[in-house]
């Protein structure tokens, strides 16, 4: 599992180590230097010779930076330094001073066309304008700095010290321009910003250098990675039989949209639940896909209710208020045509899972006027968030990362997916796959109000590693991807 912690979490973690006289710094930059130097040696075949920029802001993220560049320098790179900031690290300055690294200033207007020149000339640029200190984005000099490093061509190898500058480091915005890095080199922890769209997308290859810290709690974010898929996901035991392994009941499509039910069903058969019972207009070509599905009404642990139900088919409409009406007992999937009929209150089992314009209308539903889909893409963790608490349920927000919230807060950033997958279905898919997992785990979801959460991000990662199953580094249609998941989770479970 990759873990993230708030930066005050990290200062906490950071106190004690300081005060105990341990060069956290020195650790940092050292880490720093080895990590841009292997990046140099990958990208040009050797260190020695290459040219190296600093982009240096006012506080310790620069300090790092320009220790990382004094020691650069002794392995035979050209460092250029530029300051940003009127005043900087001053030991990180003197050591690059010391070490015969260049110094230019951004602050004042004269010297940029030095800056532009060796801007141009880098092999290298370590972005080290602001770290977790960072507060409402770069600007000033070091706004023009980033302009000018995203506008060089040949484009140079850019590293992100910490974190790219000008993120919301808790909450994974970006706050105004952002360099985008290939590389983050990041100290002691992840930080929340790593993993959550769409300061994420920014980060490029995240590495991590050890410092020892030690933060205390829980972490603000994390991924689940395949282990952990894996001991979530459920397995049958020897004994087991259909009803055991769970039944899920399926609320989608329609006679117009049959396609919503069908791939639904794909989802949750192809998932490995127990059986499929299938409720709508759509059973026909359910069945004609799915043959093993039981068209009707009957026990279920788990639904999934909403993939292609129209807002005037009062038919299925009804059946999706039937089913909520039952979910304090039931893990159930809201998605698409069913969030709208979502009670006032829920129980962390009833997982939501809307992609970003269904989530603005959630919540502009619920009082918050006027929010957007932009407004949700450009903060997905604090919309994700506001739903949970104003419902109680899991919320799953779709994306190119997609966001979990589940009880108390617990937040999951899953990003397995291929762009390809951004096409028409694949969501329908993802709620079977998720149906599936909480109808083979309800006895355990509804008693456990943290486990939706951690099921949903598993849902999504095994859609996303599905995705990439059914054809690696091309397009892929959703019911191919429902078609990958039997793959995939038996090399999760076999592993
Ligand atoms: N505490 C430590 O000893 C360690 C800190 N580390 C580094 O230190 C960083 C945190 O250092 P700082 O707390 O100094 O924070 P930053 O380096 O992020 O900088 C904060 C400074 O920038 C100013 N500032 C904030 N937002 C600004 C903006 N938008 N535009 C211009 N100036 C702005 C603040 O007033 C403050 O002076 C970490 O990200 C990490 O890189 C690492 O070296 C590990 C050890
Ligand atoms: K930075």
């Amino acid at each position: 599992m990759l873990t993230s912690w708030t930066a005050d979490a990290v200062r906490a973690a950071e106190e004690p180590l300081l005060a105990a006289g341990v060069p956290l710094m020195g650790r940092a930059a050292f880490g720093l230097a080895g990590h841009v130097a292997r990046a140099l040696r990958e990208a040009r075949g050797r260190v020695r010779g290459a040219r190296a920029v600093l982009l240096v802001g006012p506080g310790n993220n620069g300090g790092d930076t320009l220790h990382a560049g004094a020691l650069l320098t002794r392995r035979g790179v050209a460092v250029t330094a530029v300051l940003a900031s009127p005043r900087v690290h001053a030991d990180g300055l003197a050591a690059l001073t010391a070490a015969h690294g260049r110094v230019l200033r951004a602050t004042d207007g004269t010297g940029r066309a030095d800056v532009t020149a060796a801007v141009r000339a880098a092999h290298v640029v370590l972005d080290g304008l602001l770290g977790i200190g960072g507060r409402g984005g770069v600007r000033g000099p070091a706004a023009w700095l980033v302009e000018e490093v995203a506008a060089a061509q040949p484009r140079p190898l850019v590293v992100a010290v910490d974190v790219p500058s000008g993120v919301g480091v808790d909450d994974g915005t970006r706050q105004g321009a952002v360099l985008d890095a290939d590389l983050t080199v990041t100290f002691g922890v992840r930080k929340p910003a790593l993993l959550l769209p769409p300061a994420a997308h920014a980060a490029g290859r995240v590495v991590l250098v050890d410092l020892g810290l030690d933060p205390a709690g829980a972490p603000a974010a994390v991924r689940l990675e395949a282990e952990d898929v894996a001991t979530l996901w459920p397995v049958p035991g020897r004994a087991a039989h259909k009803y055991a392994r769970g039944v899920l009941g399926v609320v989608a499509g329609s006679a117009r949209y049959p396609g919503a039910a069908v791939l639904s069903v794909a989802g949750a058969v192809r998932a490995g639940v127990g059986m499929v019972r299938y409720l709508g207009a759509a059973g026909p070509q359910v069945l004609a896909a799915h043959p093993e599905v039981v068209v009707g009404d009957g026990r279920v642990q788990a639904w999934v209710v909403g993939s292609g139900v129209a807002p005037d088919d009062d038919a299925q409409r009804e059946r999706v208020r039937d089913v909520l009406a039952r979910a304090a007992h039931e893990p159930v999937v809201v998605d698409a045509g069913a969030l709208d009929l979502l009670p006032e209150r829920v129980p962390a089992h009833v997982v939501l899972t809307p992609h970003a314009g269904e989530l603005a209308a959630l919540l502009a539903a619920r009082g918050a006027a006027g929010v957007t889909r932009e407004d949700v893409e450009a903060a997905p963790l604090a919309h994700a968030r506001r739903a949970h608490e104003l419902t109680g349920a899991t919320v799953l927000l779709k994306g190119a990362t997609t966001v979990v919230v589940g009880h108390g807060g617990a937040v999951h950033a899953q990003a397995d997916a291929p762009a390809w997958l951004a096409t028409a279905g694949a969501g329908d898919v993802l709620g079977g796959v998720l149906g599936a997992l909480l109808a083979g785990r309800a006895r355990d979801a509804v008693t456990d109000p943290m486990l939706p959460a951690a099921l949903a991000a598993a849902a999504a990662a095994v859609h996303g590693w599905a995705a990439h199953a059914a054809n690696p580094g091309g397009p892929v249609a959703a019911a191919d991807v429902a078609g990958a998941v039997p793959g995939v989770v038996a090399r999760l479970v076999s592993a």
